[in-house]
């Protein structure tokens, strides 16, 4: 179908490398100019001051505006162009990274942005369906210099070389597929297959659910999906934002690059342990309390704490004011609380109601005393000097005690320390649960883990917003920003060392950092709010997204399903994973089952079929396992080879150890560039973790693995989502036992590899 060829049958290939070269470096002299226009018009901006208002408002904005534009071009610059088209009609179109027009604007641009509509045959045209196009040409190249091209003329007569008949740019896939990995997951602008490119370029609205085995591209999918959403829908996305959800901060560290690189600053990437602001969720607990957490029995539970909170004294409470004592009897504060309670407002915006109730009782006692006529008629007060007693009460640090004893104010993190610390609270919340559960939420207070985010969010909903929480995200607003005003200082920083190595050419531009700082930058910040859409987001729990992205979604538990849907009530997500590799016991073995409570069966199903990480040969290995897992559930195919066949053996567990270092230092020294990934036993992370770096000490371990290492030791959960050029998995038998879920965590151990499995397996003998 394609053909693939060194000679483009032209021009002799060096003349045509030379061609584009010529063309690739006009694009790059374009992409200069573009940047030193965008960081002179920032200069500019950030040394103008005064004026009304409104024009430092749009000062402002034109500041946000042109530091993006350098950071753009700046990102864009390794690859900026990748592809060509030629069109039956003679037509020639670039296609890169973003898109350039000429100088005069002409309608004809230099370079297509791949999200562009006009892009789009380059991903889409086979021979079958060539839809205009006579040739796609996928350019290589090295910084800013060709190196090479692969050309496919889309002519039905021609033989494909493999039999892939479905693949686009196969000798580039091939090239990108097999290319040794650096511990950072790349972009794959240049290489998207078509099923890929149905899913990234699906219309915005509604709830979208990616299913694909290991490999198929899910991860790449999402981010590419969102670089997309960002750029087709910028004016309803811009002001909204996108929030992308990763399960782990390994995971997003290994996909941090990918957004940067396709020029998009505008997504939020964060773990669940990350989405209740001002509360980093480092703590660890069991997988079965993580899991009882993460059952809808807790909000019940949660309600009932609340309700917990709002009590009623078994005896008359004694109060002092000004050397008198009034009584508060048992009966007035259940009225008081009844009524509160019967608002429907959360709990901390119903206290006022409670107050007015307690405080108009206690007011009527004392009103009763200094209002009595001696003569036994009408009490001598007016409602004036009742109200005027009732602000002096309210003002009483012994009534104030009382309410804040029987209806505290209280925030989330407060709400679940206390009910968490002591087991009679617990015992009042949870009477629906096993003494056996009841325990497993025992614990002394002194930080939080992911599972409890859902938990302190739903308690955020039951209690509403105190002003102190209000308080609380202005801070984190205010931190926030001066960030970003360092962040623009960075980006006019190195937008300055570009204009210093243009200063031979008479290009010289005053720095930014020269004319202001931080703190000045913050104050002008602080009179025109100019922060990003995505650093509001991150600070203010009550954001709406306009478009949320859920990867390895088979984890999240139903608390954490229920708290993404409030950050997304348009119900615009894209919701991506597979429910063979669910690993959490809390998560979902079933897309329905998950989304049924808030979206019915209104969701599409897009499903990848074909595996880009695993060689063959490994995805047989994990095939019979997949079976074992669901019989139903069949593996992707592998789009290529590796022709080295998994080896497994089994050794002595004493010489367990010994063995798992001599194969890691095999596999480095049989791999000239790339990464080797142990994946062993929760349990046995620690010694093996130890016993490796001691002979090997580049390989890295720990909580958050540095994944650049040429050997990484981690556990299963450590490894979801990520990829080596050779793994050795250790003690699968123990992986498969350590959770109820263990062969899907062995399932996604054995396919993390791109060219060599190795299995280890421990005897008792
Ligand atoms: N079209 C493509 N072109 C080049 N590389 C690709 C393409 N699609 C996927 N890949 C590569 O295949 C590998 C697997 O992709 P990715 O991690 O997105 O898969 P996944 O479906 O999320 O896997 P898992 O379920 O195991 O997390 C990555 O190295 C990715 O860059």
């Amino acid at each position: 179908m394609s053909r693939h060829s060194g000679i483009t049958g032209e021009l002799p290939l060096d003349d045509e490398i030379g061609r584009e070269q010529e063309y690739v470096s006009m694009l790059y002299h374009r992409l200069d100019e573009l940047r030193e226009q965008a960081a002179r018009r920032l200069t500019e901006e950030l040394r103008t001051t005064g004026g009304t208002r409104q024009a430092q408002s749009q000062r402002d904005s034109s500041v946000r505006m042109y530091a993006e534009q350098v950071e753009q071009f700046s990102a864009v610059e390794e690859g900026l162009c990748f592809g060509r088209l030629d069109g039956e009609d003679g037509s020639r179109h670039y296609i890169g990274r973003i898109g350039i027009l000429d100088r005069d604007g002409d309608l004809d641009p230099l370079l297509i942005d791949w999200r562009a509509p006009a892009a789009r045959p380059f991903y889409l045209a086979t021979a079958a369906n060539p839809q205009g196009v006579r040739r796609r040409r996928h350019l290589r190249t090295r910084q800013r210099k060709v190196t090479g091209l692969n050309d496919e003329v889309l002519d039905i007569t021609a033989a494909s070389p493999t039999g892939h008949e479905e693949l686009t740019g196969e000798a580039s896939l091939l090239a990108a597929l097999n290319a040794g990995r650096t511990g950072r997951m790349r972009d794959i602008v240049e290489t998207i297959q078509v099923e890929q490119d149905k899913v990234i370029r699906a219309p915005l609205p509604g709830v979208l659910v990616v299913q694909g085995g290991p490999g198929t591209g899910k991860t790449a999918v999402a981010l590419h999906r969102a670089a997309y959403l960002l750029y087709t829908y910028r004016r309803e996305l811009a002001t909204r934002g996108v929030l992308l959800v990763g399960p782990n901060a390994t995971f997003l560290r290994y996909i941090s690059h990918v957004l940067p690189a396709l020029a998009e600053t505008g997504v939020l990437l964060r773990t669940q342990a990350d989405l209740f602001p001002g509360v980093q969720a480092r703590r660890v607990e069991s997988a079965e309390a993580a899991a009882l957490k993460g059952r809808t029995v807790m909000v019940e539970v949660l309600e009932a704490a609340v309700r917990d909170r709002q009590r009623v004294p078994d005896e008359p409470m004694e109060i002092e004011v000004e050397r008198e004592i009034l009584t508060l009897h048992p009966e007035t504060v259940r009225v008081a609380r009844d009524r509160a309670r019967r608002s429907g407002r959360p709990h901390n915006l119903a206290r006022p109601l409670f107050d007015i109730e307690i405080v108009h009782a206690l007011a009527e006692q004392v009103a009763d005393r200094i209002g009595a006529d001696p003569l036994g008629g009408e009490n001598l007060l007016e409602e004036a000097d009742r109200a005027e007693i009732r602000r002096e009460l309210r003002e009483e640090p012994g009534v104030r005690a009382a309410l804040d004893e029987l209806w505290p104010v209280l925030t989330p993190q407060r709400l679940l320390a206390d009910l968490y610390a002591d087991p009679d609270r617990i015992a009042f919340a949870a009477p629906m649960l096993t003494p056996d559960e009841r325990a497993l939420l025992h614990r002394e207070p002194g930080g939080w883990t992911p599972a409890d985010v859902p938990l302190l969010d739903e308690a955020a909903e039951l209690l509403g917003e105190d002003d102190r929480a209000a308080a609380a995200r202005r801070e984190r607003i205010r931190a926030l920003q001066r960030e970003y005003a360092e962040g623009v200082l960075e980006i006019a920083r190195g937008s300055r060392s570009i204009d210093v190595e243009d200063e031979a050419d008479g290009g010289e531009i005053l720095g930014v950092t020269d004319l202001i700082d931080a703190d000045r930058l913050l104050e002008r910040q602080e009179e025109a709010d100019r922060l990003t859409t995505a650093q509001r987001a991150a600070a203010d729990r009550r954001w709406a997204f306009g478009h949320v992205i859920v990867d390895e979604a088979q984890e999240l538990s139903p608390m954490a399903w229920r708290l993404l849907m409030r950050r997304c009530p348009s119900r615009s997500m894209t919701i991506v994973g597979d429910v063979a590799q669910t690993g959490a016991l809390s998560g979902t073995p079933s897309w329905r089952e998950a989304l049924e409570p808030y979206v019915a069966d209104r969701w599409r199903l897009a499903e990848l079929t074909v595996s880009y990480r695993t060689p063959a040969e490994i995805m047989a290995v994990a095939a019979d396992l997949l079976t074992e897992i669901d019989p139903a559930l069949r593996p992707p195919r592998s789009v290529r080879s590796s022709g080295v066949p998994p080896w497994d053996r089994t050794v002595t567990a004493d010489r367990l150890a010994d063995e798992l270092v001599a194969a890691t230092t095999r596999e480095v020294a049989g791999l000239d560039e790339g990464r080797v990934g142990v994946i062993v036993p929760a349990g046995r992370i620690d010694d093996l973790g130890a016993a490796v770096t001691a002979a090997l000490p580049e390989a890295a371990v720990g909580e958050h693995p540095e994944l650049e290492s040429t050997v990484v030791v981690l556990t299963v959960a450590q490894a979801k989502g990520l990829e080596f050029d050779s793994v050795l998995v250790v003690d699968p038998d123990r992986i498969v036992a350590e959770s109820p879920r263990g062969r899907s965590d062995l399932y996604v151990a054995l396919t993390r590899a791109t060219q060599r499995l190795g299995v280890l397996r421990p005897t008792t003998s």
